[in-house]
């Protein structure tokens, strides 16, 4: 593995060089340490880095590997973790400003899982204040860059922001952010990631800050697709820790790649959601389509039940509204400071009474029953995971919420969607696409997604200046 290979591998081709001798972790987390001292005074993906640590943890895998014991799929590869989880002993801010970080005293079982499968916890990674926007944006924290371009501050996405950042610019294997209503997906989509929107419950939120506990979930963001099933066959799983925690495929999802996609029957976009869609986002869609039918998929279209629009709606009040039911007392102290695009997005919940909660529920309740009856006779949607690139940082409108409108309507109709690299536009920032399932279909929407990607070159892309 040359020095570019190692700090860009996937995690299957680190296992190879680890496995061979030609790489030892601790070379490895050195590797990334080194990058992060590098890159990230500009790109500010890490809030928090654990070197000594993650040296230490590295040479005591690399010694078990040497006795001829391995932890698992992970053992030795280096991941990096939003700053949503708890880690015990480690600081959390939840990406706010407004409080001295806390001290952990638990650690999240999802990164409890990374560390039993023998991942290197690098450090924790910037987030969108409490993970409650689509941007990446953080006014107090700062946003981190777009890797893709070192000369304009472009947004990364969020809210996953640092983790995609992290990994994005190779320094570290691979990460894990939160999904409510996007924020996985739009990231590794702005930066030219595979990133997962489990179905909820399948991974546990214990030790998680919550934001809307009925949408939130956990997901991994990596280089490929199959590194993606990796990761979910170690996060997935029950945990008596998280009260909706729900039963997991018992088989590995990694293992199953790889299988005929012929006739796999395709939902495409409607044409009435392309309007408002970025021209060179709906080319690279559109060959992305072309690309599944070359597979011997088939393509079928066929209208919403109810719009993206009217999804987004739904969304975002029970995000407001359960934001605020435990968000709200801190939000409200005015003396505190706030990004103040989340505090007002927070702030609108004071205003959603018990009355329109429990209407705005009903109609999840029906719009999940119609989508999963609309849904008989296809097997996967394929839809844009953003409807524009990235772009610069000072042309964002906050109030806009275009990164929003192809992530919310998954969570709130609690389906599962893997976002993979589908482009880049004429100013070579990375478009993706997104295979949606139903739930518990994260076993058929990687598969397709991995065909898509052995079929097609983005999965390769490096951003440049950084490799
Ligand atoms: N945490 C999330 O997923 C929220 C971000 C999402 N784009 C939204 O505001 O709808």
């Amino acid at each position: 593995m040359s020095v570019a290979n190692v700090a860009f591998g996937s995690i299957e081709q680190t296992q190879r060089a680890l496995a061979s001798g030609a790489l030892t972790s601790v070379a490895l987390v050195q590797e990334h340490l080194d990058r992060i001292t590098r890159w990230d005074p500009q790109l500010h993906a890490f809030i928090d880095v654990y070197a000594d640590e993650a040296l230490a943890a590295a040479e005591g895998l690399d010694r078990l590997r040497q006795a001829g014991t391995l932890l698992g799929p992970l053992h030795g590869v280096t991941v990096a973790v939003k700053d949503l989880f708890d880690i015990q002993g480690k600081p959390i801010t939840g990406g706010s400003a407004a409080l001295p970080p806390r001290t952990s005293t638990l650690t999240a079982s999802a990164v409890q899982r990374l560390r039993s499968a023998g991942a290197v916890v690098l450090g924790k990674t910037h987030t969108v204040e409490f993970a409650f926007g689509g941007w990446g944006t953080n006014t107090t924290m700062g946003t981190p860059w777009n890797p893709w371009d070192l000369q304009t501050h472009r947004v990364p996405g969020g809210s996953s922001s640092g983790s995609a950042v992290a990994v994005a610019a190779g320094m570290a294997c691979a990460a894990i952010g939160t999904d409510t209503g996007g924020s996985v997906r739009i990231p590794a989509g702005l930066c030219g990631l595979v990133g997962l929107k489990t179905t909820h419950g399948l991974v546990s939120r214990h030790g998680l800050l919550e934001l809307c506990p009925t949408h939130d979930t956990v997901g991994p963001l990596t280089r490929s697709v199959r590194d993606c099933a990796t990761m979910l066959d170690v996060l997935a799983g029950p945990d008596p820790l998280d009260p909706v925690s729900r039963l997991a495929p018992t088989r590995s999802v990694a293992q199953g790649l790889g299988k005929d996609m012929k006739g796999l029957r395709v939902w495409t976009l409607p044409w009435a959601e392309r309007e408002d869609v970025d021209a060179e986002v709906l080319r690279a869609y559109d060959r992305a389509l072309d690309a599944l039918a070359g597979l011997g998929m088939l393509l079928v279209e066929r209208p919403l039940p109810h719009s993206l629009e009217h999804s987004m709606r739904i969304a975002g009040s029970l995000m407001s509204a359960e934001g605020y039911a435990h968000l709200g007392p801190l939000f409200e102290r005015r003396e505190l400071q706030f990004d103040p695009n989340i505090q007002r997005r927070i702030l609108l919940g004071r205003d959603i009474g018990a009355a329109q909660y429990i209407h705005l529920l009903r109609q999840r309740e029906q719009a999940k029953a119609a989508m999963l009856e609309a849904m008989d006779g296809v097997d996967v949607c394929v839809f844009p995971t953003n409807a524009i690139s990235a772009i610069p940082l000072t042309e964002v409108d906050e109030l806009a919420t275009p990164l929003s409108r192809f992530g919310r309507f998954v969570n709130l109709l609690d389906l599962c969607s893997v976002a993979v690299p589908a482009g880049l536009s004429s100013a070579g920032m990375p478009i993706s696409v997104q295979f949606i399932g139903r739930p518990f279909a994260e076993p058929t929407i990687l598969c397709a997604a991995f065909a898509f990607e052995q079929a097609t070159p983005w999965g390769q892309a490096v951003p440049p200046g950084l490799a």
